[in-house]
């Protein structure tokens, strides 16, 4: 499959934002905590989510996906997530938590490196064994049991590593005492968890700070839930508007979560107003000016908008450098808009990016979720013809990007079986 993009075209028009991709999957796996029936709304159609809703079933749990996801996990027939399963998906390393806090035991394949680093759970792993998992490294497996109730702990995390504090936050839940996470993420996606696990019954306060409190609690209820809108799906079509010099009014989403985006699209000449559930952006026709970025933990500017923040420079007035904090490959995207005729030089974890006026199409490779998103707006500004070829990586984390492009006058059709 491939993206095919006629350009160039200045985006103009409305797009509703879907439910995040980054809270459903660990809202998801946290479903296993609880017996009863759990029902979770505003579920984008992701291939992550079908991923993560496979490895479920096969864990035996009963998913029903009918509007909303309604999950089952009364009854458990299995305890192994297999490596097949987990390297379609690194975010199914979250089943460990769950499977442990409820039934005691569980084995997930360690998830390996991916396209943008080596991605290590270190961190998960030694967050678990601080709440009593014994955890034991067999083959490129991760056997964890526990001797009865995972017990509360103090744990301190040495980096706020969103996928860490999502893991132990949950297994805690259903811990006997007090656990508390001191330098936890803070992302808005874990206090969506949190939220969820609430509503369940749960006893989480803090989410959204760095030091999150679990009184463990000895069963959760079923509930229903509501995913939060997808911060960076939204970002992602800011800067569709912004590298086009177009204008856009996203709908259905948190303005109060893209804080560091927005201050750079502010920075960078855009026109922001921003309602209860909208953000407008209008270029007025002009093009962007180039900004410096540095990635970091929430709430600093996200490592999923780096690559959208590259093709803005690269497009822009000016010299912008953007730097790289959280993950050591994260520039693949360069040497492709390179291709397509951008002024970029990668110096260590930075990129200096040259603006230039105009971009051109080529067949370009997609080679991670954020980094494919940026070629396809690429596209959408080059003059000619661009194919984006490998689209598989954007279909995890983007519902139905081409229409919601079209939806703002992008010529691009999805090609090929
Ligand atoms: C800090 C950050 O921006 N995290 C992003 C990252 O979370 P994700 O959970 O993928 O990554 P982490 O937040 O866990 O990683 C942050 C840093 O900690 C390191 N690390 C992590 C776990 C561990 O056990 N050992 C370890 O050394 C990682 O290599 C990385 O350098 O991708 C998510 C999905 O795109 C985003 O929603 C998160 O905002
Ligand atoms: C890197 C991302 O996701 P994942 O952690 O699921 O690979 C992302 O959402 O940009």
């Amino acid at each position: 499959m491939k993206f095919r993009i006629h350009g160039p075209t200045q985006l103009k028009g409305n797009v509703t934002i879907s439910g995040a991709k980054n809270a459903i999957l660990p809202i998801l796996f946290a479903s296993l905590l609880t017996k009863e029936p759990v029902e979770i709304q505003n579920v984008p159609n992701l291939s992550d989510v079908e991923s993560a809703i496979n490895l479920l079933e096969h864990l035996g749990v009963k998913v029903e996906c009918n509007g909303s996801v309604f999950v089952d996990a009364s009854v458990i027939s299995n305890y192994h997530a297999p490596y097949e399963m987990v390297k379609t998906i690194r975010a199914s390393f979250w089943v460990l938590g769950p499977l442990l806090a409820r039934f005691g035991q569980g084995v997930v394949s360690l998830p390996g490196g991916c396209e943008i680093g080596s991605r290590p759970v270190d961190l998960h792993i030694s967050g678990l064994q601080k709440l009593g998992a014994i955890i034991n490294l067999e083959k490129g497996y991760v056997n964890a049991t526990v001797n009865g109730r995972l017990r509360g702990a103090y744990i301190f995390i040495d980096q706020p590593s969103f996928g860490a504090t999502v893991n132990i936050m949950n297994a805690a839940t259903l811990a006997t005492g007090t656990t508390i996470i001191e330098n936890a993420a803070r992302e808005p996606e874990i206090v969506d968890t949190a939220n969820f696990l609430n509503t369940l019954g749960a006893k989480i306060t803090g989410a959204g700070t760095c030091k999150i409190t679990i009184e463990g609690v000895e069963r959760l209820s079923g509930g229903v839930y509501r995913i939060l809108p997808d911060r960076i799906e939204t970002g992602t079509y800011l800067v569709a508007a912004a590298v086009s010099r177009g204008s856009v009014v996203c709908h259905g989403t948190c303005p109060d979560n893209l804080n560091a985006v927005l201050h750079k699209l502010r920075e960078a000449g855009a026109h922001i107003e921003t309602g209860e559930d909208w953000i407008s952006l209008d270029m007025r026709g002009r093009r962007p000016k180039a900004v410096s970025v540095r990635t970091a933990p929430y709430p600093g500017f996200p490592t999923d908008m780096q690559a959208q923040f590259c093709l803005l420079n690269l497009v822009a007035e000016g010299v912008g450098i953007v730097t790289e904090t959280i993950f050591e490959n994260r520039f693949m995207h360069i040497p492709e808009l390179s291709r397509m005729g951008a002024k970029a030089q990668i110096e260590r974890n930075s990129v200096i990016c040259r603006g230039v006026q105009s971009l051109f199409g080529v067949p370009v490779m997609a080679t991670d979720l954020r980094a494919s998103a940026s070629l396809v707006l690429a596209g959408c500004v080059a003059e000619g013809v661009t194919e984006v070829d490998r689209i598989y990586h954007i279909d995890r984390g983007y519902y139905h990007i081409e229409k919601k492009l079209r939806g703002m006058g992008a010529n691009i059709e999805r090609i090929g079986s």
